[in-house]
């Protein structure tokens, strides 16, 4: 961290064909490990399968959708849960912090280093086609690739406690991320991604 700059700016991390900013700490009433203690307590938290290539799978991490509309990814329809008090003051922390509003947010709790999430790309037609993603974490640091689709240019963030990642412009469609499982033992962590779901007409709420 240098001098000049604060610590609630968010700082662009120059890449080919996308847009990633950095926020170091989200300004917060609650410490990091508060809200991590809350979140781990209060959120109902579902093991869900998924299937891959014909094959059902448990997800290696617990999930949980909150928000107003529902989503589906890799032949899993979420039906989204009420935002709480808590999740609602994340919410308006985060979209202060980057300019951009939000009306759904994905929780993934790892538990521990095992768990993880596989490269892919948030780009699902109900998000539109330049999304912006905003990506809350507590907890343990874990380490989040980014491999660019064509050149297979790759980036790795240590994404610590407090830190929030906004992925906007074409970065879903030229960037894969996830998460690695590590062989080093580590702490919980939670992520939230806050998203915008557009309303579709095909659709009844
Ligand atoms: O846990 C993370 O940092 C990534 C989460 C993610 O990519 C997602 O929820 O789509
Ligand atoms: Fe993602």
């Amino acid at each position: 961290m240098d001098l000049f700059t604060p610590s609630n700016a968010l700082i662009p991390i120059a890449i080919p064909d996308g847009e990633l900013l950095l926020l170091e700490q989200l300004p917060l009433a609650l410490t990091n490990d508060e809200v991590l203690a809350r979140l781990v307590a209060d959120t109902a938290w579902r093991a869900e399968s998924i299937t891959l290539w014909g094959k059902r799978h448990l997800q290696p991490r617990l999930t949980a959708w909150h928000g107003e509309a529902g989503y589906s990814y890799s032949g899993l329809d979420l039906e989204p849960l009420p935002f709480t008090p808590l999740l609602l003051t994340l919410k308006q922390a985060v979209e202060l912090a980057t300019g951009h509003c939000f009306n759904s947010v994905l929780l993934n709790y790892y538990r521990s280093e095992r768990d993880s999430m596989g490269m892919h790309s948030d780009d699902e037609a109900e998000l539109g086609p330049e999304p912006a993603i905003a990506s809350l974490s507590f907890g343990a640091s874990r380490r989040f690739i980014l491999r660019h689709k064509h050149t297979k240019q790759t980036l790795r963030l240590e994404l610590s406690a407090g830190s929030v990642l906004l992925m906007r412009g074409k970065t879903q469609h030229f960037w894969l991320h996830g998460i690695n499982k590590s062989t080093r033992p580590m702490g919980p962590r939670l992520n939230l991604t806050f998203r915008n779901i557009l309303a579709s007409p095909t659709k009844t709420r």
